[in-house]
């Protein structure tokens, strides 16, 4: 029974670099997530090959398409044994709950289904842009009203908005947030950062954290360190 909240986002152009790193880790202290960039080059082989290093994945792909379509990508997720997948809340109602429906064979082998929210890069500024006048707190929150009712199991939504989502949507569901930014590291392209104490606090299940462990001179130490401010010992 893997217990931490650590997800190691491996977003590598280059295959062994990823397997380098990953051979250094522990599956228990973190699991590992793969998304659009390493899924499009690597493929399921890579799937295969982190799992057959024991580490629970959370495949990144967030689906948004028609029902039809997103039901089939989830049930392909499924059959690759991934512990979490994702879609995008902002495709609606119906495509969310054909992609409930469609894992229900899967039963408790089923991938954790969550949705994702309003992207931690975006800021209220640039929701303005896509038209939605309301801000992201409250955005997330619409979608988070939505995405339970459709039967997910959680949202990916910022630390920032965690304690909020905890008290209205309740402890069962599933808040994983990237984000994650330790004290003093780089901000990168995220617009809604929390640290991984604060986030914890905060009520975040799941802290997806990418850079501040890949780019670091040593990401072992740097994961070593996260995990240990978070008393996960
Ligand atoms: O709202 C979202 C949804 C997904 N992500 C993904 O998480 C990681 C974060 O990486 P960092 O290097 O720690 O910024 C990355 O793979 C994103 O695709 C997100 O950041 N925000």
């Amino acid at each position: 029974m893997i217990d931490t909240p650590i997800v190691v986002a491996l977003d590598y152009d280059n295959k062994s670099e990823a397997l380098g790193l990953i051979d250094q880790l522990d599956p228990q202290m973190c699991r590992l997530k793969i998304g659009k960039e390493m899924f499009t080059l690597f493929g399921p082989q890579l799937v295969t090959e982190i799992h057959q290093r024991g580490f629970e994945l959370f495949l990144d792909l967030k689906f948004h398409d028609i029902p039809n379509t997103v039901a089939k990508a989830v049930t392909s997720a499924a059959e690759l044994g991934v512990w979490m997948t994702n879609v995008h809340a902002s495709g609606g109602l119906a495509m969310m709950q054909a992609a409930k429906k469609a894992l229900l064979p899967y039963g408790d082998k089923a991938p954790l289904l969550i949705a994702v929210t309003v992207l931690t890069s975006m800021s209220d500024e640039e929701l303005i842009l896509l038209g939605i006048t309301c801000t992201a707190a409250e955005q997330v929150k619409r979608l988070a009203q939505l995405t339970q009712q459709a039967g997910l199991d959680g949202i990916v939504c910022s630390a920032q908005e965690a304690r909020t989502m905890k008290s209205t949507f309740g402890d069962d569901f599933t808040l994983v947030t990237p984000g994650i930014r330790p004290a003093g590291s780089d901000k990168g392209d995220q617009h809604r950062v929390m640290t991984p104490v604060d986030a914890i606090a905060a009520g975040a299940d799941y802290l997806v954290i990418g850079r501040p462990i890949t780019q670091a001179k040593n990401p072992l130490q740097a994961l070593e360190a996260i995990y240990t401010s978070l008393n996960c010992r």
